[in-house]
């Protein structure tokens, strides 16, 4: 059996015609064979049928380990799971026969690697159809699944994941991410920003539009970094921002991804409609606003100082990462060529002694197999002319520009385009994508990189900029905390924080600054960057969420908590406790009960309303404890693993919320499922279906309880997390 069987996805070959019949998409487009075939892309025709025969495929499956949702504290998270998968899933997809055929086992990808492990990322050539089909890969597809809903495994295309790789980003740096969503490359970004435990620098991603930026939200937030800002900008107006309430001086960011809008016919395995929607006047209509985007990024970079006797680099290397999922040289060397002419010969940046050019990465991601850039190419109009030059007088050349067209002779040998990275589909099986990564430097700084004075008056571009991004006159929803507010203090006196707590990075989301629901904390580049910005970003998402008011929290006669304050209603986050736990005694913390015992862990999680008769049976030294802790407030079980036998070998805490007769343990249902799944190896269908009764019976509960007026905290109030929408108002 060929490739072509196994890899073909049927899901995404097709569209519901009119009458409700599936109708294939025809694998064809005479415009964009004819427009490739005249390219100087390929060597020849065989090479071009190579190329279509992969077009025509369903991609292979690809997936990356990644450190976890804890994405700050939790890097063993990575090692973990690999080892689970290596362990206990691999083994199963050797010698799986599909139809009489055996298809080769997944295979790791040796140009992807983290510090710490060398096989994170995999490719296995085979359908998601077949996959659903073959009962053997059941437990392949839950973990994927699972795994994937938690934040640890990341789905992604393989040529997708390689821009982020080229911007090599560094804990300290400044990133911006221009055009993010759904921000696929922004979670890598930050997963190499957080690749030593204490990150200061920041990940800023940013897209034009408003839903796809909250859709970045969404797909963000589940890794909590409090590095991560989000915000809703046209990236060709990319505003100027500043830090330390200096205002005299711009921040540039160190390192920024152009990830930008494009034709996308690098994509036609995954998303069959290019082959439908393809024209010539696709790729064109985009040429100038990929241009315009690139001009602003490279603006906004931080500018490379090198000695003038060795040309050796002073500081950190900063770097942008131009990339299309298109394989159009107008959406791609001829964007990056118009990008060199034009900042290099802008009187401005002459004037500065600023320069751009591109970077060799000839030398990067060994074993990733890839084209050079190309020096010239044709251009053709709407009407599949090919235009010799441009001609602004000429109806032929509509809705086009000079930029579109191949440098001279001269800019050929200035350019060096081939320094760009072109990776077809056929080169190592993967969709087609272009590539190369950009330097702005300054020779002859012989000291530390000195801030650039702003000098509006003589920049054109400043001015336009002005004007599309007139201060934002949204209310601020992203407001800091006094750190001697009463409910800080009193959460950090409840807890029993250390004094090393940053209580100066804890903000709310909401008009009132007061903490009403939800208190988040960010890292502090992230409160420097929105505090002194306020007027200038459109802020769409940051801070990690810590602290929640447990609403279901009454207080009543019979609960014997008729005189709460609000130190008892605040509980931690779950996903925040490992941030937290930084600044608790974990010996001396009167609101943590240690356990080793798998079994008592077992029955709190399995249900949500858990009766401290059950677990005093188990274990009578949690009767001791529960008499010394406050009724209707939150705790910890920590479960201590040390020497275990099962696959997960950290050490786990978990915050539960003590009522008057039982507990909760406060994690969401996927958490759930996943320790059910790992500690104690029960079944998914078998974890679901507990969940669902549960579920019902806490309802139920609920009910009672309201009569009853005893007062529980449900899981349900741990669930999806509340979104900001509703609490702002
Ligand atoms: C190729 S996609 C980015 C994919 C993303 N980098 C990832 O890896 O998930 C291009 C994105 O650019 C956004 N976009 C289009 N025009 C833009 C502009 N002028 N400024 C900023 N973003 C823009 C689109 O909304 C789209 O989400």
């Amino acid at each position: 059996m060929g490739r072509n069987k196994r890899a073909n996805n049927k899901q995404n070959s097709g569209k519901r015609s009119q009458t409700g019949g599936w109708k294939e998409i025809e694998k064809e487009n005479l415009k964009w064979e004819t427009y490739y075939k005249k390219q100087p892309i390929f060597k020849d025709d065989e090479e071009f049928e190579t190329f279509k025969k992969f077009c025509k495929e369903g991609l292979p499956l690809t997936f990356r380990f990644t450190n976890g949702n804890n994405i700050t504290t939790n890097n063993d998270r990575q090692k973990e799971i690999l080892t689970l998968f290596k362990e206990k899933i691999l083994p199963n997809l050797h010698n799986v026969e599909y139809e009489n055929e055996i298809i080769p086992a997944p295979v790791t990808i040796p140009w992807y690697k983290s510090d710490e492990n060398d096989d994170i990322l995999w490719q296995y050539n085979i359908s998601k159809t077949i996959i659903r089909k073959k009962d053997q890969f059941k437990r392949f597809q839950q973990f994927l699944v699972m795994e994937n809903v938690l934040g640890n495994i990341a789905r992604q295309e393989l040529v997708s994941m390689i821009p982020p790789l080229l911007l090599k980003v560094k804990p300290t740096d400044r990133v911006l991410d221009m055009c993010a969503a759904p921000g696929s490359k922004t979670m890598q970004l930050l997963e190499f920003l957080h690749s030593s435990e204490e990150a200061t620098g920041f990940v800023m991603a940013n897209d034009a539009d408003f839903k796809r930026s909250h859709m970045l939200t969404h797909q963000l937030k589940k890794i909590n970094s409090p590095n991560l800002l989000i915000v809703n900008h046209d990236a060709q107006f990319f505003p100027k921002l500043f830090l330390d309430n200096d205002f005299k001086n711009f921040m540039s960011f160190d390192k920024i991804l152009c990830d930008v809008p494009c034709s996308g016919d690098g994509t036609m395995r995954k998303n069959v409609n290019v082959w439908k929607e393809w024209t010539i006047q696709g790729g064109n209509g985009l040429h100038q606003i990929q241009l315009n985007i690139l001009k602003r990024g490279l603006k906004l970079l931080t500018c490379n100082k090198y000695t003038k006797d060795s040309n050796e680099l002073i500081g950190n290397e900063a770097r942008l990462v131009y990339s299309t999922c298109s394989l159009n040289p107008i959406e791609n060397e001829a964007v990056v060529a118009a990008a060199l002419r034009e900042f290099n010969s802008d009187p401005y940046n002459v004037k500065r002694g600023e320069r751009i050019r591109l970077l060799d990465s000839s030398n990067d991601l060994k074993g990733l197999k890839r084209v050079d850039g190309i020096h010239w190419w044709k251009v053709f109009n709407r009407e599949a002319e090919e235009l010799a030059e441009y001609d602004e007088n000429s109806d032929k050349c509509v809705k086009m520009s000079k930029s579109m067209w191949p440098p001279t002779k001269e800019e050929i040998e200035e350019f060096k385009l081939e320094r760009c990275i072109r990776i077809y589909p056929h080169l190592q099986n993967t969709g087609g994508f272009f590539i190369t990564a950009f330097e702005k430097y300054k020779v002859g700084e012989e000291n530390a990189p000195k801030r650039v004075k702003l000098d509006e008056t003589e920049d054109k571009e400043e001015e336009q900029v002005a004007a599309v991004t007139n201060n934002t006159t949204e209310p601020n929803l992203f407001i800091f905390l006094p750190n001697d507010h009463e409910v800080i203090q009193a959460i950090a006196d409840y807890y029993e924080l250390s004094s090393s707590f940053p209580r100066d990075t804890l903000l709310v989301r909401n008009a009132s600054g007061q903490p009403i629901k939800s208190i988040y904390y960010t890292s502090p580049i992230v409160k420097n960057v929105i505090q002194t910005n306020e007027q200038r970003l459109k802020l769409v998402f940051a801070g990690v969420k810590m602290f929640i008011q447990q609403s279901a929290m009454k207080s009543t006669p019979e609960n014997n908590i008729a005189n709460v304050t609000s130190r008892f209603n605040w509980r931690i986050q779950n996903e925040s406790l490992p941030h937290a736990m930084k600044f608790m005694d974990m010996e001396k913390n009167k609101l943590i009960f240690r356990t080793t015992d798998k079994e008592f862990v077992k029955l709190c999680m399995f249900h949500n309303f858990c009766r401290y008769e059950e677990l005093f049976k188990i274990d009578p030294e949690f009767k001791k404890y529960i008499e010394n802790v406050n009724v209707g407030g939150c705790a910890f079980i920590y479960f201590d693993r040390q020497g275990s036998e099962t696959d997960i070998k950290e050490n786990l805490m978990f915050p539960v919320w003590l009522g008057k007769n039982c507990l909760n343990f406060m994690i969401n249902k996927e958490l759930q499922q996943e320790l059910l799944c790992k500690l104690f190896e029960l079944k998914i269908e078998a974890i679901k279906a507990l969940q669902e009764k549960e579920s019902k019976q806490a309802k139920i509960k609920s009910a009672l309880v309201e009569t009853e007026t005893q007062v529980e905290a449900t899981p349900d109030s741990v669930g999806p997390v509340i979104d900001e929408a509703s609490e702002q108002k």
